[in-house]
């Protein structure tokens, strides 16, 4: 059983601005020319071995410039799957008998190791690989990871804390073992601190781990396994295997001792993986703890008392940092009439058309492209829709061109109708839709905005009465896991924020929360009698 020692207290990493001039930007835009340079072999790693995987390779380029191939990856077949579900089998014994401190120590010189040396490699690997700003992969890639990792440590020294009472002659202990069996962790391409912390959370609890990452992230979760084998991560504790996922659900998903699924990714692909893990529970040992942060429709409802300013740089950020390809981004706006035809509509309209996308190692753009042919694809057809369909009008925007990299321009749809798709769907880029509403009807717009999606994610308000905030908290209490009052719905800082929607929109298990951490364990609860009884009677028997 771990013995509890105290850890270093946390604090969130600083963000660093890369201003014109600075230092860190010279020293990042020089990694950024490094790793552009070469073409990366994006192996799998085994029980400490990388080789390539044994399917159809897969490019991994800039999205931004997708002629450039930055690497070549290759799908999972189903013997790699196994080999690396044996791995992980092979090396729990070891990495669950070592004592927690040893465990946490990892995580803690990956943080630091992230926080100096490291912090250029992944901050460049997300430009590069995802298409982020240098400030969007900044609060990703360095300083959101740096906190799952230092944070998680102090949070699972809290739930190795939990102890049951005892009583005189008697000692009651909490065995916190990991699970009985490996942990699966699935991740998604939109972030570099999402894709670290969900195999390292699992494993700092004492579990090993198969992570399987997007591969359109491949190149920022290589870094990322190099870092923590730098670190000191012994072989076998987290297996990385690449691909599409098909062969993880098969093989790794079926597996007798398949014992949790920490998931972040679509809405869609988690119902497929929970059916599948459905369909297996007569194979499992345990029932599988599952843990699946998804999609969203987030919304802003802005009341005739909103500062205007407030309103149109909240939707601004919110909607289009890093292309809208965040799951918390603004995607939906219902505004009051007067502040709409009081100026916010021309406000917002000039500033989203001043934003450029361009080449993000180029540092004066604000975002780059999306990720991928398919999500270009998706988006071009929902633009085309927009422009053919009477109850919408394109404010800015509106088009797309893939010929260099797969660019959609901020657009801005004002819509009649709240319940059209352009309300409801999750598109998962620069696509935010405007409803305007009478000043008179905010009651019933707030019940709109909590029954018109399957989703309920991250949500804001902005309103300057009191009242009206109030209302919107009773209204929408269950619209959303992470709710802002007169600030973007994105953008949430591990320990300030902690992370996670519900309905459609996941477990809500609250990436790098005490809450997460708790999933990856089953206590053993321990009774020791000193002085054990020795009659079997009792008193009312005489
Ligand atoms: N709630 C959150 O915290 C959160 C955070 C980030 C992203 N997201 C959501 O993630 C989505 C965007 O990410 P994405 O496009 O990478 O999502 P996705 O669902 O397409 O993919 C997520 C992961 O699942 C894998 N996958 C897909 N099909 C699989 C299968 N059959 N078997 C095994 N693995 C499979 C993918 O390869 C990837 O690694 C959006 O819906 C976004 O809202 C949610
Ligand atoms: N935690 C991030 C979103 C993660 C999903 O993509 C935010 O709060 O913006």
């Amino acid at each position: 059983m771990d013995a509890v020692s105290s850890v270093p207290d946390p604090v969130n990493e600083p963000v660093r601005g890369y201003a014109p001039g600075s230092a860190e930007r010279e020293s990042l835009q020089r990694r950024i020319a490094e790793l552009e340079g070469e073409r990366h072999e994006l192996t799998m790693t085994v029980g400490g071995e990388r080789r390539m995987a044994g399917g159809d390779p897969v490019d991994v380029v800039q999205p931004h410039d997708h002629q450039h191939v930055l690497g070549v990856t290759a799908q999972a077949t189903a013997k790699d799957v196994a080999d690396a579900v044996a791995s992980a089998k092979q090396a729990a014994p070891a990495w669950r008998d070592l004592p927690f401190d040893e465990r946490a120590a990892v995580l803690l010189r990956a943080a630091d190791l992230l926080s100096g040396p490291w912090r250029d490699t992944l901050n460049a690997a997300t430009v590069l690989g995802q298409s982020k700003s240098v400030q969007q992969a900044e609060i990703d890639s360095a300083c959101e990871l740096i906190d799952f990792w230092r944070f998680n440590v102090s949070y699972a020294r809290r739930v190795l804390e939990e102890q049951p009472q005892s009583s005189p002659g008697i000692w009651n202990r909490f065995d916190h073992r990991p699970l009985d069996g490996f942990v699966t962790a699935i991740t998604p391409f939109n972030f570099t601190a999402i894709a670290g912390n969900l195999p390292t959370a699992p494993a700092l609890m004492g579990n090993t781990v198969v992570w399987k990452p997007a591969p359109t992230q491949q190149l920022a979760a290589h870094y990322t396994m190099r870092l923590l084998e730098a670190a000191g991560l012994p072989p076998g504790v987290i297996n990385m295997v690449t691909g599409d996922g098909a062969a993880v659900s098969e093989v790794a998903m079926t597996d007798p001792d398949f014992a949790g699924l920490h998931f972040t990714g679509s809405t869609k692909t988690f119902k497929h993986l929970w059916r599948l893990m459905g369909e297996q529970l007569d194979t499992y040992r345990s029932y599988p703890r599952i843990v699946g942060e998804t999609g969203g429709k987030d919304f802003v409802v802005a009341h005739r008392s909103a500062d205007p300013a407030a309103v149109v740089n909240g939707l601004v950020r919110g909607a289009f940092e890093y292309q809208g390809q965040k799951c918390s981004a603004a995607s939906r706006a219902y505004i009051s009439r007067s502040l709409w035809e009081g100026g916010v509509r021309e406000r917002l309209v000039d500033v989203t058309k001043s934003l450029s996308y361009g080449d993000v190692t180029d540092l004066r753009h604000f975002g780059g492209a999306v990720i991928n042919d398919k999500a270009f694809a998706k988006h071009a057809e929902v633009l085309a829709r927009a422009a053919n369909t009477a109850t919408l009008e394109v404010l800015t925007g509106g088009t797309c061109d893939d010929s260099v990299g797969y660019f959609v321009q901020p657009t801005v749809l004002l819509g009649s109708d709240p319940t059209d798709e352009v309300f409801t769907t999750e598109w998962f880029g620069p696509i935010l839709a405007v409803t305007v509403f009478d000043d008179s009807d905010y009651g019933k717009v707030l019940e709109l905005v909590d029954t018109s999606t399957p989703y309920a994610l991250t949500g804001a308000v902005f309103a300057t009465e009191r009242a009206a905030i109030e209302e919107a908290h009773r209204t929408l209490r269950f619209a959303a896991g992470n709710f802002y009052v007169n600030d973007k719905p994105t953008g949430a800082v591990v320990s300030q924020q902690p992370f996670g929607g519900s309905r459609g929109s996941g477990t809500n298990d609250k990436a790098g929360s005490i809450y997460n951490l708790q999933r990856w364990v089953s206590p053993r609860s321990v009774k020791e009698t000193f002085v054990p009884a020795t009659e079997h009677g009792y008193p009312h028997m005489g």
